[in-house]
C-alpha cells in the first residue's frame, strides 16, 4: 500500500489485481497439495490465510493513512468520509447528489470532504483555478471510466485534448452554427405544433423537450430525423440506457465502476448504446454522398473531413466514442442538458405570468413582421437573463465535473488543498449560495442585466464550465435554448398544470433529468 498503491493511479487495474490475487491463490494450493504434500483442505486453509493476511496488511496499512495520516483529515468532514470514498455513495440513494451536496455545505461550510481524497468546493475562485484557461489541476481519474474507449471530453492530457479540439471547432464556428439553425428551426415548428394540438390540456413538456433535444442533435450530428416529436418514442437502445445510467448516480470510484462494466449482463445497457452510436456513425459515413447532396452540413461532416483518405473512418474507435459524446451531449438518454434547461425555464415561467408577457414584449419588436432568427434576438437581456437564471436554478451539471490538483497543491482563499487530490465546484450548491448572488432562491432575471448588484460573484456561474476544456456546444446549445424560447413565449401563455409540484426532482446522475414536468399551455 504503502509503495504501490498510495503512490500511483491503480484505479485501471482493479479486475487484474483480482484476477492475479485468485491465480496465485490457486497456484499456492496447486504447489502445496504437488510439492509438500499438504493434504487439499491443509493447502487451501494455508493459502486462503496467507491472501487474508496480505489483503489484512494493505488494507490495515490504507486504513491507518485515511485515518490519521492522510494531510486531507484537517479539513471539514462527516467522520467516515475519510475512511472511504464509498461513504458519499452511500448517500445518494435518492440520486440527489445536488442536494447531499448542498446540504454538507450547509453543515461543514464552502470547502467539505465527501470522501477519502475528495473534496467538494464552493469558493466562486476555484472555477478558475480548478477548471479556467490557465488552471493547474487536470481531469480526474472519473474520466477513465470507460476506457479504452475515449472521446475528446475523456481526454485527460491537455495537449491530446487541444489537438482533437481542433478537430471538432470547425463544427462549432459561426459559419457552421448558422447552417444548423434552419434544422433547429424546422424542430421548433415541430414543438409548436405539438403545443398547438394540445392547447388547454396538461402535457408532459419536459418529455416533449427532451425528445426535441434529441431530434435536433440526430440531425444535427448524423443529418437524420428521428421523428421522436412526432412519434412520442425514443429508439430502444437509448431507453435501455436510461435505465443503465442509474448506477452514475451513485458516483462511485473509478475502479469499482469499471469492474461493474467488466461484469458480463451488468453493462448491457451501456453496451447495446455504445453499438447503437457505432452502427449509427456507420450509417452517417455510408450515406455521406447523399447527405452531402442534400445539402446542410452537420457535426460529423465536420468532424470526417480530418478522415479524409482514410477507408473505414467509422472504425476509428475515437471518431465512435466522439460520436457518442455527440449523442449523449444533447440526447434525453443520460444528459437532458439542452431539455433540463427548458424544462427549468418554462417552470418558472408558467408560475409567473408577468414573466411571460415580458419576455413577449420585449421579443415582439425584434421578431414582429420579418423571418427572424437567432441573431435578432442573441443581445435580449430579459430573454438571456432568464435562461441565465434557469441554468443558475437547475443548472444540468449539477454535482461537477471533478478535477485533480496538479502535485505542488493549491491554494483557494486560506486553505492549502494538497496536491493529487479530488474537486468538485457543485453548480447547483454555487448558484444558491447568498455568498454569490442575492436572493439565490428566486428566479430574478433582471440579476443578470438591470440589476448587477444581485450576482454578487460573477465568476461563481459556470453552468457551461470555463477554459479549453469548457463545452464547446454552449452556443449551440443557447441558440437551441433562445429560439424555442422566443416562439413558444410569443403564441403561448403558459401555466403548471393542476396537480404539479412547484418543485423540480431532479435526478442527478453526473449530468441531470428534471424529471416529468406537466404544463399547460394557452393560445396568447
Ligand atoms: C444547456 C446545455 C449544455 C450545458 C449546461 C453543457 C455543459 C457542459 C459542461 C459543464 C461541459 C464540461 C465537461 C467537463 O468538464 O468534462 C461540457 C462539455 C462539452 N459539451 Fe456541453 N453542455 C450543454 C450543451 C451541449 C450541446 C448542445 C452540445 C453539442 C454537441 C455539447 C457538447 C459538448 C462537448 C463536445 C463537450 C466536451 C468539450 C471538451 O471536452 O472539450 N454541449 N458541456
Amino acid at each position: 500500500h504503502v509503495f504501490y498503491f498510495n503512490r500511483y493511479e491503480c484505479h485501471l487495474h482493479a479486475l487484474l489485481y483480482f484476477q492475479v490475487l485468485l491465480v496465485t491463490w490457486a497456484a499456492a494450493c496447486l504447489a502445496l497439495t504437488t510439492f509438500y504434500d499438504y493434504t487439499t483442505r491443509d493447502a487451501l486453509t494455508a493459502a486462503s490465510s496467507s491472501a487474508g493476511l496480505f489483503l489484512a496488511g494493505a488494507y490495515g496499512s490504507l486504513l491507518v493513512y485515511r485515518v490519521f495520516l492522510n494531510p486531507l483529515n484537517r479539513l471539514p468532514r462527516p467522520w467516515l468520509a475519510r475512511v472511504s470514498s464509498f461513504y458519499w455513495s452511500s448517500r445518494l440513494g435518492k440520486m440527489d447528489s445536488y442536494l447531499q451536496l448542498q446540504a454538507m455545505h450547509k453543515q461543514y461550510g464552502p470547502i467539505v470532504r465527501i470522501g477519502s481524497g475528495d473534496l467538494s468546493v464552493i469558493y466562486p475562485e476555484c472555477i478558475d483555478l480548478a477548471y479556467g484557461p490557465d488552471a493547474k489541476a487536470m481531469k480526474s481519474s472519473f474520466y477513465d471510466q470507460e476506457l479504452p474507449l475515449r472521446s475528446m471530453q475523456t481526454m485527460r492530457s491537455k495537449a491530446a485534448h487541444g489537438q482533437r479540439r481542433k478537430i471538432w471547432a470547425p463544427a462549432f464556428s459561426d459559419k457552421a452554427l448558422r447552417a444548423y439553425e434552419t434544422k433547429i428551426e424546422s424542430y421548433n415548428d415541430k414543438y409548436v405544433r405539438r403545443v398547438t394540438e394540445s392547447i388547454g390540456t396538461p402535457v408532459n413538456a419536459s418529455n416533449w423537450f427532451n425528445l426535441y433535444s434529441f431530434d435536433v442533435m440526430g440531425s444535427l450530428a448524423f443529418g437524420k430525423d428521428y421523428h421522436m416529436l412526432e412519434s412520442g418514442e425514443r429508439p430502444p437502445a437509448l431507453e435501455l440506457l436510461k435505465e443503465g445510467l442509474g448506477v452514475l448516480a451513485f458516483y462511485i470510484p473509478t475502479w469499482a465502476f469499471r469492474l461493474l462494466l467488466a461484469i458480463p449482463g451488468l453493462a448491457s445497457s451501456f453496451h447495446a448504446f455504445v453499438k447503437f452510436c457505432v452502427d449509427e456513425l456507420d450509417w452517417r459515413v455510408k450515406h455521406a454522398a447523399e447527405i452531402d447532396e442534400k445539402g446542410g452540413k452537420d457535426i460529423l461532416s465536420w468532424l470526417l473531413k480530418s478522415y479524409e483518405g482514410v477507408e473505414k473512418p467509422q472504425a476509428d474507435l475515437m471518431l465512435q466514442a466522439d460520436t457518442r459524446l455527440i449523442i449523449i451531449a444533447g440526447s434525453p438518454d443520460s444528459s437532458d442538458i439542452t431539455a433540463t434547461t427548458l424544462s427549468a425555464l418554462f417552470f418558472f415561467l408558467a408560475q409567473d405570468p408577468s414573466q411571460v408577457q415580458t419576455l413577449r414584449n420585449e421579443l415582439r419588436p425584434l421578431t414582429e413582421g420579418r423571418k427572424w432568427s437567432d441573431v435578432d434576438i442573441r443581445q435580449a437581456p430579459h430573454l438571456n437573463g432568464a435562461i441565465n437564471e434557469a441554468l443558475r436554478m437547475y443548472p444540468p451539471v449539477s454535482s461537477a465535473f471533478p478535477r485533480l490538483t496538479a502535485p505542488e497543491g493549491m491554494r483557494i482563499g486560506d486553505t492549502w488543498i494538497p496536491g493529487n487530490t479530488t474537486i468538485r465546484a457543485p453548480q447547483y450548491v454555487m448558484g444558491r449560495d447568498e455568498a454569490s448572488y442575492e436572493d439565490a432562491e428566486k428566479f430574478v432575471p433582471e440579476r443578470w442585466y438591470s440589476k448587477p448588484h444581485m450576482v454578487k460573484r460573477k465568476e461563481a456561474f459556470a453552468p457551461f464550465s470555463v477554459g479549453p476544456m469548457g463545452c464547446i456546444g454552449k452556443n449551440l446549445a443557447l441558440t437551441e435554448l433562445r429560439t424555442l424560447t422566443a416562439r413558444l413565449v410569443l403564441e403561448f401563455d403558459v401555466q403548471l398544470a393542476p396537480g404539479q409540484e412547484k418543485v423540480i426532482r431532479m435526478r442527478d446522475h453526473i449530468t441531470v433529468d428534471a424529471g416529468d414536468i406537466y404544463l399547460v399551455f394557452t393560445k396568447a
